[in-house]
């Protein structure tokens, strides 16, 4: 299979996994990018069974819009059950990189609000260790350089994402070569740098659950 049939696989299984769960007041939590959109699009068949959701970003929440699905801000809303999102890298412990599409300040803030995350990814996706993947800080963009500076102290080689302004206003800095082995520790030092609104370590709050496309089939996987 292509790895884009994967994703609209298990864009399809996030789909079918949540319909047990979709209730007249039901919020889902919708993430951001290619493999989200597969979700969003499958999610759209089931739309008259769930209340409406909440997005990531402003990108796919105009895609559920566009679906005639309801979209609300975060802050109207009490409680989320489900968020499905995809990522740039996820380990056995479905830890993740995210960020690749520049949405993981939003994409932390929905994940922290929801009950369990459910992962979306193809095969690709799944590695041993984290890192090769360049790990996207998002900042503040007058402090962009001192903390590219202080990126260098902890080992990093950050990179300015030129051109590029998140949904909150803010720049991305990718960083390359960073030793990944506490991710804990490393999304924390990150953050802890003044200038840093978020970095895209999912480390302090993993997925619960992996749905991951494979040539044999979509696989249903938690942490180890
Ligand atoms: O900022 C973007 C998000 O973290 C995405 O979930 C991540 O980049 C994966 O995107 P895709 O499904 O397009 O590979």
């Amino acid at each position: 299979m292509t790895q884009d049939e994967l994703k609209q696989a298990v864009g399809d299984a996030a789909a079918q996994y949540l319909l047990p769960h979709l209730e007249e007041r039901t919020i889902v939590g919708v993430g951001t990018g290619s493999t989200a959109n597969c979700f969003i699009d499958a999610l759209a068949r089931h739309k008259h069974l769930f209340d409406g959701t909440v997005a990531s970003s402003e990108a796919s929440a105009q895609r559920l819009r566009e679906h005639g699905i309801p979209v609300y801000d975060l802050n109207a809303v009490d409680s989320i059950d489900y968020y499905i999102d995809g990522a740039d890298e996820i380990n056995h412990r479905l830890e993740m990189i995210k960020g690749g599409g520049a949405a993981l300040t939003r994409e932390k803030i929905v994940a922290a609000v929801a009950r369990h995350f459910i992962c979306i990814a193809d095969q690709s996706k799944l590695v041993d260790t984290l890192g090769s993947f360049p790990l996207p800080v998002e900042v503040i963009p007058m402090a962009r350089s001192h903390v590219a500076r202080e990126i260098v102290k902890l080992g990093g080689d950050p990179v300015y994402r030129d051109g590029v302004i998140t949904d909150n206003g803010g720049q991305i800095l990718d960083v390359y070569n960073l030793r990944i082995d506490a991710a804990i520790t490393l999304e924390k030092q990150l953050n802890q740098i003044t200038g840093v609104i978020t970095n895209g370590l999912f480390a302090m709050r993993p997925a619960n659950t992996l749905l991951l496309g494979t040539d044999e089939g979509v696989k249903t996987l938690t942490a180890q």
